[in-house]
């Protein structure tokens, strides 16, 4: 039977009762947190929308897998099937375990990225391009010009590298400066935006010819794959397992964070083809995560990781998950609210220049909607503009020309009812958006300070 929104492919178990705060109390809550939805506590959050990364429901069988964790500290059973699992799905030879996708990021860095280096990339990741500058490395914007323009929506692959930017900075830096170049599948913040197969077997072409390693950021490879089998041609009859094994012999390794769409609560890994270089993550795995065989994850949840990342090549697991996303996100759209468009995989996000138009991109228009719709609603969302890029080398400001809130999804937790609820939140502020003014700083940390600032009303 044919639906417009998929219903969901599973049924509930348990639940975990949710608390709704009165608006003063939220008001309170609010400011107690700086104006930063990282620093409201989760017990006064009704809808949690902040992010996907590990706000996953595990199913029945994810937890029959946590029954069953080895906690060895050295050849943990589970160790073995999370590399199998990799190794089958993704194809890639060599597996280096980590507490999450940063600790992978840590590790490549300080492998391959040296002072005067350059890594090229489709948009930068807040946690990727700060390792990257920390080891010394310039990363570059590569992404195709159409992704940092969030109304542009006849193009279906908006996280596309540009090839002939990325010719030209291996013209102008010389490939031998490029240890390797990072490619989101797909790209969080242009927007949950994929890349075509096409794209990644011409950088991975452009790429071999010139000696530079491909290494994909692949957190969301699973959306990718999903948008792939859905928008481009050849790839309608092809299975989501068959499409992700195409993309990944376009890679040379791989960053994930299993926090997404290895449907788990922790974990991450590093995983490459390269002897040379495995043998030098082993050696730093062990400095900053642990053995080689659980890189700061218990047994229990290397199993369970093991089980996501074959659950989640499910079509009517990702079919659903993607099509909530497009559900919130055309129920803004009908409301004439300014949203990204396409809609991603993980995220609906507004856009706030065009939400508040009257706020200027210095007094951070993304970071007080974050908190209005908070205010409104109980509805956690998360500002992904002026804020969470942060400062260049230089200490100014990076003003990205995307100025975003992002409702994520955290995957099979919400139900359409909730996304209704959402919607009206939106709309809620939409209508006062006139009487909301910006914020400054109250406090600011040196790197990622979007995590942790705290803000004032102007
Ligand atoms: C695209 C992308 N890459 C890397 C990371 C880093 O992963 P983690 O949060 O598991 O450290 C995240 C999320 O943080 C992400 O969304
Ligand atoms: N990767 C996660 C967690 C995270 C959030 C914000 C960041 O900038 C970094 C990490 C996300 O995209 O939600």
């Amino acid at each position: 039977m044919d639906y417009k929104y998929m219903p969901e492919p599973y049924k509930v178990k348990m639940v975990e009762p949710l608390r709704i705060l009165e608006k003063e109390e939220r008001l309170e809550a609010i400011k107690k947190a700086g104006y930063n939805t990282f620093l409201l506590n989760s017990r006064d959050v009704y809808i949690d929308l902040l992010t996907d990364s590990g706000t996953n429901a595990m199913s029945d069988r994810q937890w029959a897998g946590i029954m069953m964790g080895d906690e060895a500290y050295a050849g943990s059973e589970n160790f073995y099937h999370l590399q199998e699992t990799v190794q089958e799905i993704m194809g890639l030879k060599y597996v280096v375990p980590t507490h999450q996708g940063r600790g992978a990021e840590n590790i490549l860095s300080q492998i391959l990225v040296k002072p005067g280096t350059y890594v090229p990339g489709n948009m930068y990741f807040t946690t990727t391009r700060a390792h990257q500058e920390m080891n010394g490395g310039t990363f570059v914007d590569v992404v195709i010009d159409d992704a940092h323009i969030s109304d542009k929506e006849d193009v279906a692959f908006k996280g596309n590298i540009d090839l002939q930017k990325y010719e030209n900075l291996i013209n102008e830096v010389g490939a031998e400066n490029i240890p390797y170049i990072c490619v989101g599948v797909t790209v969080n913040l242009a927007g949950g935006q994929p890349v075509s197969m096409k794209n990644l077997r011409e950088v991975y072409e452009l790429s071999q010819k010139n000696g530079i390693r491909v290494m994909f950021d692949c957190t969301r490879y699973v959306e990718n794959a999903y948008f792939i089998k859905t928008k481009e041609e050849g790839y309608q009859d092809k299975t989501i397992a068959e499409i992700v094994k195409e993309m990944f012999s376009y890679a040379d390794g791989a960053t994930m964070s299993g926090k997404k769409d290895g449907i788990v609560n922790i974990g991450g890994f590093l995983a490459m083809n390269e002897e040379d270089l495995y043998h030098k993550a082993c050696a730093l795995v062990v400095v900053y995560e642990g053995m080689p065989s659980y890189g700061g994850m218990s047994g229990r949840d290397m199993e369970a990781f093991a089980i996501g990342l074959k659950e989640a090549l499910d079509f009517n697991y990702i079919k659903h998950r993607v099509e909530q996303v497009e559900y919130l996100g055309n129920k803004l759209i009908e409301a004439g609210i300014p949203i990204v468009r396409p809609i991603g995989g993980h995220a609906v996000f507004l856009d706030a220049k065009k939400f508040l138009p009257h706020i200027p991109q210095n007094e951070y228009p993304a970071q007080v909607l974050a908190a209005e719709i908070y205010i409104e609603s109980g509805v956690r969302t998360m500002e992904r503009g002026n804020v969470s890029a942060g400062r260049n080398k230089e200490g100014k400001e990076y003003f990205p020309k995307l100025e975003l809130v992002r409702l994520t999804l955290p995957r099979r937790v919400y139900s359409y009812a909730h996304l209704d609820f959402v919607a009206q939140a939106i709309i809620n502020t939409y209508n006062r958006r006139d009487e909301i003014k910006g914020l400054k700083f109250s406090y600011e940390a040196p790197v990622l300070r979007f995590f942790t600032g705290r803000f004032e009303r102007l």
